[in-house]
């Protein structure tokens, strides 16, 4: 490798300042909140090894066309550099190529956004080939347009923190070199990605039940498959811990099988570049049946990292599908503050660590998944209107009360309706009740 100026080697441990710009039309966005995004920030680059020594905020109507924040501030920020010994300013923006050009040749130090940082730790994570296809893609991706010039300046961005640029084509870049690159790595994705399509839709073909297990990264959904499923799955309280996709086969109190799969967590944010790259990872939440939205319940932003989840699977056209959400860690909530929380749609207040907390996830899948359980009366000697419901229905219970049956039987809507129909033809067989009538949207 040649390193260029400000290339901080893998050796040489980065040392950073934080540097917040909040906009007129930051403050404008509904999700923003300046403080929890700095925090946030604090977070990623901890998780990608760099040592945080202090942060700098700025107001500011607009960002400064040449050095993002003002000038006053870029002085302000080289002091507090140089004093700290920082080697490294991280923004919490994206920075155009000409902004990182100038503030590198003022500062002089490395320059890295908030996109780069999330690059660079997803290029630590990958671990398939398709993650780090997909890493290298969007890294490329969010390279092309910020090049300029010639020669040395070129290498500057390509970076990162230093140990993980985009492969071998760091250094001695040019434009078509990128872009030949880039064309190859879409082409090895599309073979890649064509595995995954037909790993899933064998598995749609068996009819088998797909649950995806959906949420803000850190939230826990890496730790609810290892806890449902004893998956040997990295968990950490780490952003970013999970990159590729894990499926497992998960068994239902009932005995019915189920495939739930584990995803890449989402964040505010999110670079569009990684969206795009990872688009084939992300629709693993889209080609699910149900959706399992784990939320974490003890942090201060629970309601925008809700907000965030929303928007993505609308992004990814997955909002309408049917969803369980998950309030979990609720062992680190006092019991007040559990009983506040709630959603529209069906939720559980879950810790993922409580044995009894997974039993009632299983039951909400087996809920969803084989209908609810419902009451019918059928006079006894109607022999072929009790055969119907053993075939259309799982029959839990019966007894005999009087010249009737009672039959407690689980059944999906569909076949509930198909059943209320046909039984309607019978003037003595009724509907008793449904057992989920009248019931709070969570299950207890
Ligand atoms: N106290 C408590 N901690 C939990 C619970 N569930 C998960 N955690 C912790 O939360 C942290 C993150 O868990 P993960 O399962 O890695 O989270 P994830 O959603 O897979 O995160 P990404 O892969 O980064 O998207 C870990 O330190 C877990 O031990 C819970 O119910 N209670
Ligand atoms: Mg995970």
């Amino acid at each position: 490798m040649k390193p260029s100026v400000h290339e901080v080697t893998p050796d040489q441990q980065a040392r950073a300042v934080l540097v917040s710009l909040v906009t007129q039309s930051l403050k404008r966005e509904e999700n923003y909140d300046p403080d929890y995004s700095l925090a946030e920030l604090i977070r990623l680059a901890e998780t990608a090894g760099v040592e945080v020594l202090g942060t700098l905020s700025q107001n500011k109507e607009y960002a400064d066309s040449k050095w993002f924040i003002g000038k006053g501030k870029a002085q302000e920020l080289k002091d507090e550099l140089e004093a700290l010994g920082a080697n490294t300013a991280i923004f919490d923006q994206e920075l155009s190529g000409a902004q990182v050009r100038n503030l590198e040749q003022f500062l002089d130090v490395k320059i890295i956004d908030r996109t780069q940082l999330i690059l660079d730790i997803f290029a630590g994570r990958a671990k398939t080939r398709e993650g780090i296809i997909q890493v290298e893609l969007a890294q490329l991706s969010y390279l092309l347009p910020r090049l300029s010039g010639q020669g040395k300046n070129l290498s500057r961005l390509g970076g990162g923190i230093g140990t993980r640029g985009p492969g071998e084509t760091k250094l001695e870049t040019d434009r078509r070199h990128i872009r030949d690159r880039i064309s190859e790595l879409k082409r090895q994705l599309q073979e890649v990605v064509r595995h995954r399509v037909l790993h899933r839709e064998r598995r749609k073909k068996t009819g088998v039940f797909q649950v995806a297990l959906v949420g803000y990264t850190n939230a826990g959904k890496s730790t609810l498959l290892r806890q449902l499923t004893q998956a040997d799955v990295y968990v950490e309280n780490q952003l970013f811990a999970t990159l590729d996709p894990t499926s497992r086969a998960l068994k239902l109190p009932g005995g019915m099988e189920i495939v739930l799969t584990d995803t890449v967590g989402f964040i505010q944010n999110l670079p569009h570049d990684l969206v795009a790259a990872f688009r084939a990872t992300l629709e693993e939440a889209n080609e699910a049946d149900f959706i399992l939205h784990v939320v974490d319940s003890s942090t201060e932003m629970m309601e925008v990292q809700m907000h965030v989840v929303d928007e993505v699977l609308e992004e990814l056209g997955a909002h309408g599908k049917e969803r369980l959400t998950l309030f979990n860690k609720t062992d680190l909530l006092p019991p007040k503050q559990r009983e506040m929380l709630t959603t529209e749609g069906e939720f559980l207040r879950i810790s993922a660590y409580s044995e009894q907390d997974l039993g009632r996830i299983l039951d909400a899948l087996e809920r969803h998944l084989m209908g609810d359980s419902r009451t019918f009366r059928i006079p006894a000697e109607k022999g072929d209107v009790i055969s119907l419901v053993y075939r259309v229905g799982e029959v839990l219970e019966n007894e005999v009360d009087g010249g009737d049956m009672l039959f407690k039987v689980r059944v999906n809507n569909k076949e509930y309706d198909k059943l209320g129909y046909l039984l309607a033809a019978y003037d003595s067989a009724q509907l008793i009740h449904g057992e989920n009538e009248g019931e709070t949207s969570e299950y207890v």
